[in-house]
């Protein structure tokens, strides 16, 4: 039987003071190879879902429940033994950016080191990895190689935050947002690179958004998140003709008021 590499059960996420619950009960099961979209509305709980599969929630907010990454729970694991799986194992592209650089070190030097850190390589090696991603981000990537991360426009340094985490080829990748920042050119450039590694290496993605086209265009199944809690679960043509749930519903019907898309069109057409 196929296992998942992500199998989140009965996630809890509480503000220790007053135990007011943010995310009930949450169950989400990510394979191999594939692309899960994590969709609702701003404020839904969406990123302390992912938080709390990184062991970066907030100092005043616990976890409970169990998310097990390739059979380890990993919300038992020691704050050294869950690190060691961040970045080679799991890598997780930020909604803000920005702190993903230190502004006084060249982005180039912080690249080739956390690959260094990461992965069997020579300096000489990780450089020519970091310049190849950098350039199939679509960035110039000599120059943003030898620059500094405050010298960088927001969606360059965005764009250069997804090739450090694509670089690692973590076996899953978690996407919160990531074309917040970029237009939509650039924003599709990325998530076309993002699917092509994934074909490449077999990983997973959750794929964290409220852009509902997104997550139908781009994932192979979707769950649907709204004050906390999964009310949703579906392939994204079920989500989109099928869905039982009102808050999913009503997100559709957004959707649905949009302009038609011909390129999603044209790849959903049969579904329908
Ligand atoms: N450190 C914190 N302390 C208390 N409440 C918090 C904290 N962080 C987040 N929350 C609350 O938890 C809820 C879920 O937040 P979360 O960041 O997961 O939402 P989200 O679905 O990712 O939204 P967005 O799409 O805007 O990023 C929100 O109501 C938010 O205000």
């Amino acid at each position: 039987m196929r296992k998942p590499i992500l199998s989140i059960q009965g996630l809890q996420v509480n503000r220790k003071v007053d135990q007011k619950s943010l995310v009930n009960d949450a169950n989400i099961k990510v394979y191999m190879g594939e692309i899960i979209g994590l969709i609702g509305e701003s404020g839904s709980g969406k990123s302390l879902t992912a938080r709390s599969i990184m062991g970066l929630l907030p100092m005043n907010l616990s976890a409970s429940g169990q998310i097990f990454y390739k059979e380890r729970d990993i919300l038992t694991l020691s704050e050294k033994d869950h690190r060691k799986l961040l970045g080679s194992e799991i890598g997780m592209i930020f909604q803000d950016y920005r702190g993903s650089f230190t502004p006084f070190i060249k982005i180039g030097k912080q690249l080739v080191e956390t690959l260094c850190t990461h992965q069997p390589v020579s300096k000489k090696e990780a450089k020519n990895i970091a310049l190849q991603v950098l350039e199939e981000m679509g960035l110039d990537s000599a120059r943003v190689f030898g620059s500094y991360s405050f010298q960088l426009s927001g969606g360059q340094v965005q764009r250069a935050s997804i090739a450090m985490a694509l670089a690692l080829r973590p076996s899953l990748l978690i996407c919160d947002e990531i074309t917040t920042a970029l237009d939509v050119m650039n924003g599709e450039k990325v998530l076309h690179y993002i699917d092509q590694v994934r074909q490449q290496t077999g990983c997973a993605v959750l794929m964290i958004t409220h852009d509902l086209a997104l997550a139908y265009k781009r994932t192979d199944r979707m769950y649907v998140m709204n004050q906390g809690t999964i009310v949703e679960e579906g392939l994204p043509e079920e989500i989109r003709c099928n869905h039982k749930h009102p808050y999913t519903k009503k997100l559709c019907s957004c959707l649905l008021a949009l302009p038609e898309d011909q390129s999603f069109q044209k790849e959903r057409v049969g579904a329908l």
